[in-house]
């Protein structure tokens, strides 16, 4: 799914208006009218009072048209109208009107904070204060009315985005944004839900197609698109019937030390998993026996030395090299590396101790193979380009890193990140339970063995991760998060496969 920009949004909507000979006022009332599907098919004609606090542009207009929806239905809905200027959409001055001429209790203005309602505990508030529109910071009593809504532990539900926050930008002062419960949004998620320093303002989101202007929509380039089970459903590559292991390439798995082979095995055991035909071990020489009692189905190969690695020698050709799991980062592990970069032109993926030492070593940086993959969590990932001041910052510094090396990064964590020259995907399977001991090495693993399938590498990466949050997303269902452990994701791949191609049940 594209992640359209304000702008983006903003142009769909003047087209549809002129495409699909409708009025702004039409489609605010389609937009919000959808809206009002989802709260009445969730709260059942409760007799709740819904506070609503509408801002004076078109995200109040959709506010206002929602109350009037609501109270047409029986609801009881209280509207104050978040009066910060006189500047008032004309829509929002249409809708104004609309709700007055259905009701004698008329929205009550807040015009500063000793205007503040009560709200209390177990309210429901809606906040429809302000949506794509916002080009400044929230200040002010509105800024103070933000922290008064969101102190009140009520539920909030924010109407195409939390008031306060920027559709791409991390606001530089978070105070003054609302934090929602849920977040209904139109059209197309916004960029700021899925980064690290904002995510948590949106709670949960779900989008509502309001049927912007297809062929816009469809030839508008985005920056970023969102991974979910329909995006990845179609990079899967059908295994044929006619074909053998050779057909699904060579995985080498390199790393591991003494205390840290279990990472290794980790890595090979969802390399094997994810579908490679061949899997082969290279680890010192403490790991021969660990990893063939572990994983039978893997070759293994070791160095001459007992508990680290000093140099990779190997008489074959896999597809695809991973290197970097438990191997640690002394001399002689980063010597056996610098090596293997200078005499292998082979398609590689460097993960953890890998990642730190190109950090140690940035000149390694230049050697690698073109188009490798590297998956740094966020600590690696400063190691690697430095520190940042924020999200979009960091977005920056790694556009300009995987441009000069000419890699493709995931960047790991609640919604991982997949960057590639062209385009960010943001990956949406996964939980919290994931955050545990090895579900890197897996990753590495699931990658690896795409890669070695003959997937192009930002497939390979954009489709692993998602098979791998999908493996740990069929793991929760089963264990809740708590108990879900590295392998327990491996054991669920074969599942997220089959996952893929299960039809959701129409319920409706
Ligand atoms: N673009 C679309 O696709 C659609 C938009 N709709 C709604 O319209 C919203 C956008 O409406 P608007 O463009 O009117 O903008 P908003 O309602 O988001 O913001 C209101 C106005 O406040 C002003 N403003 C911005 N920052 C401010 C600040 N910090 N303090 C005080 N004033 C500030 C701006 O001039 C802006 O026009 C969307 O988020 C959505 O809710 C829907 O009605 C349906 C279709
Ligand atoms: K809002």
């Amino acid at each position: 799914m594209k992640i359209y920009s304000a702008e983006q949004l903003q142009k769909a909507d003047s087209l549809s208006i002129k495409n699909q000979n409708i009025s702004s006022t039409d489609l605010m009332e389609r937009a919000a009218g959808l809206v009002f599907n989802q709260i009445h098919s969730r709260l059942e004609g409760s007799d709740i009072e819904i506070k609503i606090f509408c801002g004076i542009g078109n995200n109040g207009g959709d506010g206002l048209v929602i109350a009037r929806m609501l109270l047409e239905h029986g609801y009881k809905v209280k509207v104050f109208i978040v009066n910060y200027s006189e500047k008032r959409s004309r829509d929002f001055l249409i809708n104004y009107d609309r709700f007055k001429n259905i009701t004698k209790d008329w929205p009550v203005l807040i015009k500063n904070q000793n205007d503040f309602p009560k709200i209390e505990e177990g309210d429901f508030v809606i906040d429809a204060m302000f949506g794509i529109g916002l080009n400044r910071p929230i200040e002010g009593w509105v800024s103070a009315l933000v922290e008064h809504i969101n102190k009140s532990g009520a539920f909030i539900l924010s109407i195409d985005m939390p008031s306060g926050l920027y559709a791409e930008q991390v606001p530089g002062n978070t105070a003054g944004i609302i934090k929602a419960n849920f977040t209904l949004t139109f059209q197309s998620p916004k960029f700021t839900f899925f980064l690290p320093q904002t995510m948590d303002y949106v709670g949960e989101f779900q989008v509502l197609d309001i049927g912007l202007d297809r062929e816009f929509l469809a030839k508008t380039n985005t920056n970023a698109r969102l991974i979910g089970k329909e995006q990845a459903r179609l990079l899967y590559k059908n295994r044929k019937k006619n074909s053998h292991k050779g057909d699904y390439g060579h995985t080498l798995i390199v790393g591991g030390s003494y205390g840290k082979i279990g990472s290794i095995v980790l890595s090979a055991t969802a390399a094997l998993k994810t579908g490679a035909g061949l899997c082969s071990v290279f680890s010192p020489e403490c790991g021969y026996e660990i990893i063939q009692t572990a994983l039978p189905e893997a070759m293994v190969i070791t160095d001459n030395q007992k508990k680290h690695l000093s140099e990779i020698k190997i008489d074959f050709e896999p597809d695809i090299i991973c290197f970097g799991m438990g191997a640690g980062t002394g001399d002689a592990a980063l010597n056996a590396f610098e090596k293997l970069l200078k005499e292998t032109k082979l398609p590689m993926l460097i993960d953890a101790d890998g990642l730190n030492m190109l950090s140690k070593n940035k000149a390694l940086l230049d050697l690698l193979p073109e188009r490798s993959v590297l998956t740094p969590h966020p600590k690696e990932l400063e190691r690697l380009i430095g520190k940042w001041d924020d999200d979009n910052h960091k977005i920056k510094k790694v556009q300009k890193f995987i441009n000069k090396y000419n890699v493709i990064l995931v960047l790991k964590g609640a919604h991982s990140f997949c960057f590639s020259k062209e385009e960010i995907f943001i990956n949406n399977s996964g939980n919290a339970g994931m955050s545990t001991a090895g579900a890197g090495d897996v990753l590495s693993g699931v990658i690896s063995g795409l890669m070695s399938q003959k997937y192009d590498p930002v497939i390979a990466a954009v489709f692993g991760v998602y098979l791998h949050g999908l493996a740990g997303d069929l793991a929760a269902e089963k264990m809740g998060y708590e108990a879900i452990t590295a392998g327990e994701i491996t054991n669920n791949l074969g599942g997220a496969f089959l996952e893929l191609f299960r039809e959701e049940e129409n319920l409706n």
